[in-house]
């Protein structure tokens, strides 16, 4: 038999027992599950991706709920062992959730949390980060700097892209995909193209308003533009940047066929999902346009980077960090605790997963409700009337 993994135990005679597939950061979703009878028990095993055998340990013969990480495949195996267990809720700490069949979840009865909003601004921040890196070959730089190599000041050392007046297309104009948009137009005062399939109405009146704001303080205005296919995004902008969830019809979005339709010098950004781009793809195309260039947090075979794109000067590769803010990641903690632990309650989904604010707030007791459940409907969940 496998060797049982670490854990580590608060509460132990708690009446649900909620597993934890990770330590993750803060105090506040320990202590609000165990205020709540919770016994919790936190995998601490030094191995970075559990496989399916390992939380099928973890879960054990009774479990009331688990919260479980991005990297876990969350199928049939997992479902049908946790309600075997008893457990009929669990939740990624991931706003993104294409790590789990919600269909095997449906089928088994369980709840799928997500944590929404908690990392709307952080991850666009790190996308903008990427992009200027990008622009002014922040990076590159860098490591001339750090090799020794820098003799002083020349004309053509590391001349970049500017960014103000240049247009920024985005691809998914959902929480994140707006959220970057906001800061590429209003801090550096791009115009927007962007692509979704519906309208982002707060978006574009922002976008609209800010406008003229300029133009009434003698500045040439920004614009914006909803484009009726992705492709007008890739000829048009200088600067794209991928927000789209991954599913059938995000995957191998940014192919062979689709880079060769953007610019030369065009900057690409991707804090969604690595299977969003063809990766094989991207490093040809890398290597056959040197002063195109990437901003990468996420990889088609996490962890592993495709043979090529390593060596290339032109992309800037980061581990999966754009939600890694401090605030964000203690609520994005505490979103996942209060998902598994409102199902284990039977408390009503609350309804509307953009505003989950009163969930964050450290000074007062949260909501009776859970955060975001997004198999609700499918299990006829009752809704918050808060
Ligand atoms: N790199 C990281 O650490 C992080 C990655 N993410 C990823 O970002 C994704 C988006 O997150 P949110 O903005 O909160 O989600 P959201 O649901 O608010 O936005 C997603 C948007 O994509 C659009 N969309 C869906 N299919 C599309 C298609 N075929 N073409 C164009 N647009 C399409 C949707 O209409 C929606 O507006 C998550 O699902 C997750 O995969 C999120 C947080 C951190
Ligand atoms: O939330 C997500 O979807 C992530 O990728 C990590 O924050």
């Amino acid at each position: 038999m496998a060797k049982p993994l670490q854990i580590e135990v608060y509460n132990p005679n708690g009446k649900y027992r909620v597993v934890s597939t990770k330590s993750m950061p803060g105090t506040r979703w320990i202590n609000l599950l165990v205020e709540q009878d919770c016994r919790l028990e936190i995998c601490t095993q030094k191995k970075t991706i559990l496989s399916v055998e390992d939380i099928i340990s973890l879960i054990g013969n009774k479990c009331d709920g688990v919260i479980g990480q991005l990297t876990e495949d969350w199928g049939e195996t997992l479902f049908s062992a946790l309600s075997r267990a008893g457990g009929k809720a669990f939740s990624n700490m991931a706003v993104g959730y294409n790590n789990v069949d919600v269909n095997a979840a449906n089928k088994y009865g369980v709840a799928v949390g997500n944590t929404p909003g908690v990392l709307t601004e952080t991850t666009a921040e790190l996308a903008a980060s990427l992009s200027l890196s990008a622009a002014r070959r922040i990076v590159e730089a860098d490591n001339f700097m750090r090799a020794g190599l820098y003799d002083g000041w020349l004309p053509h050392l590391f001349v970049g892209n500017l960014l103000k007046g240049q247009t920024v297309g985005v691809i998914g104009a959902g929480r994140i995909g707006s959220a970057y948009a906001r800061m590429m137009v209003e801090g550096f005062k791009m115009n927007l193209i962007y692509y979704d399939l519906y309208q982002a109405t707060r978006l574009e009146k922002f976008v609209t308003a800010y406008g003229q704001f300029l133009k009434a303080n003698g500045e040439q205005p920004v614009t914006w533009k909803r484009a009726s296919s992705m492709e007008e995004v890739l000829r048009e902008a200088d600067v794209i940047s991928l927000h789209p969830i991954l599913d059938k019809t995000t995957y191998h979005l940014i192919n062979k066929e689709r880079l060769a339709m953007m610019k030369k010098e065009a900057i690409l950004v991707n804090c969604s999902r690595g299977p969003v781009i063809h990766e094989v793809a991207l490093v040809e195309h890398l290597k056959a346009n040197p002063m195109f260039r990437v901003g990468l947090d996420v990889f088609e075979d996490e962890p592993y980077m495709k043979p090529g794109l390593a060596d290339m000067k032109n992309a800037i590769v980061v581990p999966h960090i754009a939600s890694a803010s401090k605030w964000t990641r203690e609520g994005m903690a505490t979103l996942a605790a209060l998902n598994v632990l409102g199902k284990i309650k039977g408390y009503p989904v609350w309804s509307d997963t953009n505003r989950v604010e009163p969930f964050l707030d450290e000074k007062s007791r949260p909501p009776a409700a859970c955060p975001s459940i997004v198999n609700s409907k499918s299990l006829g969940l009752p809704v918050s009337k808060l």
